[in-house]
């Protein structure tokens, strides 16, 4: 919060303060003027007897008031020469921010919101904080003359209590900053989480996954509902500083009121200083609460993610996510599905070049779909790691790993809707053209016109296994992740269809792992992994039939 006020004070420098400063001088006039103008009215006219004394005196005031409203407007003239300014500083920081990053190469969608939203809620804000800082002083300035010049007992009485009131609500400013922050943390965490969910409220119907989805919102929602609780609590201690500096020097002052009469105190003293604690204290309490709760809050919130954001490219660049190549590496991987289940993998070192073909071969229920989970960050290793372009896949966010790799499993998912949308479900701003050729590389442009072209409807009812497999396929191709991995993908496909397909992939460039449905499958690759159980062996289809005695089986059969 200190850098926040720190910069805003900055921003002072150079400025018409003093302009401001003694425009605002008219204004403690009527403030000063309020208690003496109805101790004169009460002591000398009414109580007096001579009724029009007293309306002379309020008449006076009301002259106090016209020349405390020059004041005002003139300081509202020059409240501009202030602001905005402040405000050109913050809109240069963003964009200047936003360019450097844009040279550096990374986008920065936030910066539109900063430049506008964002900068306008500071300077409004900002506008705030200067007027009510002005308008206190003025107004304890005024007050304390007044009070004075009345009755000075009656000043040593009420200033305590609402001094004490305003430095305990400046004291919790600090606190409701920090849970205002951690409230707006908590929304957009739920705001994340709620758009994740509802953007795949299709798959996660499809795959019946609506108990998961539930559980990634619950959490953030519990976060945010406990930020707002915490939220509710600053209010309550705010309003407890009012009942100190608001309250408290009226009641101490109507206490006191016999002991003040023993000592000589008028009833238009007494008067008096009432209207300064209601007229002028306590208006001016409420106000400073009112506005360092809601402007106040917005303003160091509001400033301090325009100033987080305009942190050098360089120091944000430290935090983003490596992006990793396409070579895959196992090393010394083991896997089981629970801790008394068999060992599924057992340190397994595997190199997959980056462009290479790998196919996976062996007996059913040896473990290769287990492997292609391992290979896509899908399963974690019990031991060993899973390398993806040199990184660990361990702890990568989902979104990453999704841009990165590609797998399709042997129930292709096919959903209703355009085959367009099917298509473009990976890569959604794949151009026409691109489209074409991976409809035409993978082998789907026949269904594709029997659908009445991309803007047909698919009915995943009305295709066959085969031509779903076809639509995963070439969603696959066109997607941007430099790893596809084919889990029996092609099964449902006839041997030259699978051929074909296969071809476009490796054809399509990036690094491709094939489980392998049939050995003609794994002869197209240029390495390939026997899995058999006890031990794993990689080779080219020559090396194997001399060193597998599984593969020799299985090419047999
Ligand atoms: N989710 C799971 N939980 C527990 N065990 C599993 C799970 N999935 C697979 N297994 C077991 O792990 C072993 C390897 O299964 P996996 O599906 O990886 O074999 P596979 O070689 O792909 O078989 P197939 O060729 O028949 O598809 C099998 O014994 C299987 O029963």
């Amino acid at each position: 919060m200190r850098r926040e006020l720190e910069v805003g004070i900055r921003s002072l420098r150079g400025r018409p303060v003093v302009a401001l400063a003694l425009w605002s001088v008219p204004e403690i006039v009527p403030t000063a003027a309020y208690g003496i103008a109805v101790a004169h009215a009460v002591d000398d006219g009414f109580l007096a007897g001579r009724p029009a004394t007293g309306l002379a005196w309020l008449g006076a005031l009301a002259l106090a008031a016209v020349v405390g409203a020059i004041g005002t407007r003139q300081v509202y003239l020059r409240l501009g020469g202030l602001v905005e300014p402040f405000r050109d500083d913050l809109a240069r920081r963003v964009v200047s921010g936003a360019l450097a990053r844009g040279a550096a190469g990374n986008r920065d969608d936030g910066a539109v919101s900063r430049l506008t939203r964002q900068v306008e809620i500071v300077r409004d804000t900002y506008a705030g904080l200067v007027l009510v800082a002005r308008t206190l002083v003025v107004t304890v300035i005024g007050v304390t003359t007044g009070l004075l010049s009345i009755a000075p007992l009656v000043a040593l009485l009420v200033l305590p209590p609402f001094l004490l009131g305003l430095a305990a609500s400046l004291g919790v400013m600090s606190m409701a900053a920090g849970r205002v922050r951690d409230s707006l943390r908590a929304d957009e965490e739920v705001a994340t989480c709620a758009t994740a969910v509802f953007s795949a409220l299709r798959d996660v119907t499809a795959r019946g996954a609506e108990e998961y989805a539930a559980r990634l919102v619950d959490g953030p929602i519990g976060d945010h509902a406990a930020a707002e609780r915490a939220l509710a609590r600053v209010a309550v201690v705010r309003t407890l500083c009012f009942v100190v500096g608001g309250w408290g020097p009226l009641v101490v002052l109507l206490a006191a009121a016999p002991w003040l009469a023993d000592r000589g105190l008028t009833a238009g003293a007494l008067l008096g200083g009432l209207t300064y604690v209601l007229v002028g204290l306590q208006p001016a309490l409420r106000t400073v609460l009112a506005v360092l709760g809601d402007n106040g809050l917005r303003y160091v919130v509001t400033l301090g993610r325009i100033l987080d954001a305009g942190a050098s490219p360089a120091s944000q660049q430290q935090g983003s996510p490596v992006t990793p190549g396409s070579d895959v590496a196992l090393r010394q991987v083991t896997f089981a599905y629970g801790p008394h289940s068999e060992t599924v993998v057992d340190r397994l070192d595997l190199t997959v070049a980056p462009g290479d073909h790998l196919a996976v071969v062996g007996p059913s229920g040896i473990g290769k779909s287990t492997l292609a989970g391992l290979v896509c960050g899908l399963l974690t290793p019990t031991a060993g790691e899973v390398l993806l372009g040199g990184a660990p896949m361990a702890g990568q966010p989902v979104e990453q790993l999704a841009t990165h790799r590609v797998l399709i499993p042997q129930e292709a998912y096919v959903f209703s809707g355009t085959v367009l949308d099917n298509l473009t479900y990976l890569c959604p701003d794949a151009q026409a053209a691109h489209i074409d050729l991976a409809v035409e590389a993978v082998g789907l442009a026949t269904l594709v016109r029997r659908l009445g072209g991309l803007a047909g409807q698919v009915r995943p009812g009305d295709l066959s296994a085969g031509e779903r497999q076809l639509v995963a396929l070439t969603r696959a191709y066109l997607s941007p992740a430099p790893l596809v991995v084919l889990d029996e993908a092609t099964c449902h496909l006839d041997p030259d269809a699978e051929r074909r397909a296969e071809e476009a992939f490796s054809a399509r460039g990036g690094t491709l792992v094939v489980i392998a449905h049939r050995i003609s499958s794994a002869m197209r690759a240029q390495q390939i992994l026997v899995l058999d159980g006890s031990s794993a062996t990689v080779g080219d289809h020559d090396s194997l039939l001399q060193a597998s005695p599984l593969y020799r089986e299985l090419v047999c059969h």
